[in-house]
């Protein structure tokens, strides 16, 4: 009770979460428990084995893999890997069900699989780069890398051929997405203007804008547009389209619809991506599956905004066409994805009936709205439904306004859980800084020179005093043995030490020199001061050694 009272101790512990009572078990042994009794002021930690029981002399971290394959939690210095093996990082076991308050599994204290290799991956993608690539850099962007994966390049829908490319900025170290129009020739210098009011669009589903310009850095003359590099995205027409052997559940092909939720929450993204488009005055003028990108689960954004404003500068037509037009393209973007077919739109009432089958009546309902024409002025407005005469970007809105709350109500939901992922990962910071700030004062030997005293230059200062406590602490954290000699390498026993280090528990260890000629009893609490004045001597001497 003593030590669960002193860990909420605020004197010494701004913030200790309950979570730190348990501690971290083996990451190798997936299906094993620690399980720690935070009334008990021992110190023994129980030994866990891989198949979670306890007492067994298997050490799950060794790095021997002869004895376990458990060396996975630790790198392997040997092995030099070109890129990350996701799935050693972490297995996944069954996870056991019957914990007590106070258990905790391995994973209970990191991100969850899903997330952390979902952001390796792409931070991997971002930083790769082709040696010896042939790709000249442009203007401030370097170490282009092409990123498309077709041969065949589709040149209807800008009327030129395009590339894309993720490139460095080496004015910034940002990573960007470099499209390129082949053998464009800029007549009039306002065409590239026409790509600025663009840059102030700054919506979550429209790949943001940076630049536009052109260049002969590749021996043409190529339009160039900057946007926002997503690593690991896709295209519509890649995720939907593309020909995937029929999936079977139950002996049955599976239905191949694409869920209700999603093409709303399409058609709320995209609806709130024009609402940004249209009241800045723009037009999208393209929403087609190859010209939206999924950048993460069920999350669009556009990705050809500005292009078409540049390349028919000189045949613009009015604004309330294009923006009508929007529309009508994204009524039939969804009635696409919702019937497997890129051109559901040339054999309208068939796929219409199509839409009525697998999906709700208020969702073609909504398609069709979308693909009605723009009502005349004369037209008599209804009661009830969008208002026939207004058909802008505000009515459909307001038409689907019931699917924005769901939409944004999960996404809310969303955020919490990456809220507490994210917290999970800030008391692995803790860890860091106070291993840091071990580390910045173990066996420092040049702390006495710096206050101009080369002579006393040793390991003295760091071996004396309170800090001689941080010195056994470190070799009682890091540097057990077991009877027989052999090193012990349990991270549970690590954690263990350095959270309650952190939270100055009143908790009593035994420390013992290395000749085991003397031995101290001192608690968690004593070494945290010792360490905290410790490092308070070093900032002194590093602001003395700056006056
Ligand atoms: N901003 C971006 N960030 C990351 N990847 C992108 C970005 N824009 C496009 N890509 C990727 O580049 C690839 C090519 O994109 P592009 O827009 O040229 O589509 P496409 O499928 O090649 O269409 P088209 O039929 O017009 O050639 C796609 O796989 C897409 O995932």
């Amino acid at each position: 009770k003593e030590l669960a009272a002193d860990w909420h101790n605020h004197d010494f512990q701004e913030f200790v979460p309950q979570s730190y009572e348990g501690h971290i078990v083996d990451a190798t042994a997936s299906a094993s428990v620690l399980s720690y009794d935070p009334f008990n002021t021992s110190t023994t930690i129980p030994s866990i084995t891989s198949s979670g029981h306890q007492g067994s002399t298997i050490n799950p971290y060794t790095q021997d893999a002869t004895n376990l394959s458990g060396t996975q939690y630790y790198q392997s210095a040997n092995t030099l890997q070109a890129s990350p093996a996701y799935h050693l990082y972490w297995p996944v076991g069954p996870q056991p069900t019957n914990l007590l308050g106070y258990q905790k599994t391995a994973h209970d204290f990191f991100i969850p699989d899903a997330i952390r290799e979902d952001l390796q991956k792409k931070s991997e993608v971002a930083r790769q780069v082709l040696p010896n690539s042939a790709l000249p850099p442009i203007e401030q962007y370097h170490s282009l890398f092409c990123l498309d994966t077709t041969a065949q390049k589709n040149q209807s829908l800008f009327g030129y051929h395009t590339w894309i490319y993720k490139a460095v900025s080496s004015k910034d170290g940002s990573t960007y997405a470099l499209r390129r129009l082949e053998n464009f020739r800029l007549t009039n210098e306002n065409a590239i203007r026409s790509a600025q009011p663009w840059k102030r669009i700054l919506n979550g589903s429209v790949v943001t804008i940076h630049d536009c310009f052109t260049t002969r850095a590749f021996g043409d003359s190529s339009l160039i547009i900057v946007t926002d590099y997503h690593p690991c995205s896709k295209t519509l027409a890649e995720e939907h389209f593309k020909a995937s052997p029929p999936r079977f559940h139950g002996g049955r092909a599976a239905s191949s619809h694409i869920p209700e939720q999603v093409l709303w929450g399409y058609l709320v993204q995209i609806a709130s991506a024009l609402k940004a488009i249209h009241s800045a005055g723009l037009a999208a003028r393209l929403l087609t599956p190859s010209k939206i990108l999924l950048t993460a689960k069920n999350r669009v954004r556009l990705n050809s905004c500005s292009v078409l404003d540049v390349v028919q500068f000189e045949n613009a037509r009015p604004l309330s066409d294009l923006q009508a037009d929007d529309l009508l393209q994204l009524g039939r973007l969804v009635l696409s994805i919702a019937n497997n077919n890129q051109n559901a739109h040339l054999s309208l009432q068939k796929s219409l009936d199509n839409l009525s089958r697998a999906y709700t009546p208020r969702l073609k309902e909504c398609v069709q709205w979308l693909l009605s024409p723009q009502p005349s002025p004369t037209t008599p407005s209804s009661p009830t439904g969008p208002n026939p005469v207004q058909k802008d970007v505000d009515t459909f809105l307001a038409g689907i306004s019931d699917q924005f709350a769901m939409v944004f109500d999960n996404e809310l939901h969303a955020q919490d859980t990456l809220v507490n992922t994210l917290a999970r990962e800030l008391e692995s910071s803790r860890i860091v800084r106070i291993l840091v700030k071990l580390n910045f004062i173990n066996e420092r030997p040049e702390l006495d020179a710096s206050q101009g005293n080369p002579a006393a230059a040793s390991t003295a200062w760091a071996e004396t005093g309170e800090r001689y406590y941080l010195k056994l602490f470190r070799d009682y954290v890091f540097h057990q043995v077991d009877a027989n000699g052999h090193p012990v390498t349990n991270l549970a026993h690590v954690l263990d030490c350095l959270n309650k280090l952190d939270a100055g528990s009143d908790e009593k260890i035994t420390l013992i020199s290395r000749d085991e000629q003397t031995v101290f009893v001192v608690s968690y609490r004593e070494v945290k001061r010792g360490l905290e004045s410790a490092f308070q001597d070093l900032l002194q001497a590093g602001r003395n050694s700056r006056k």
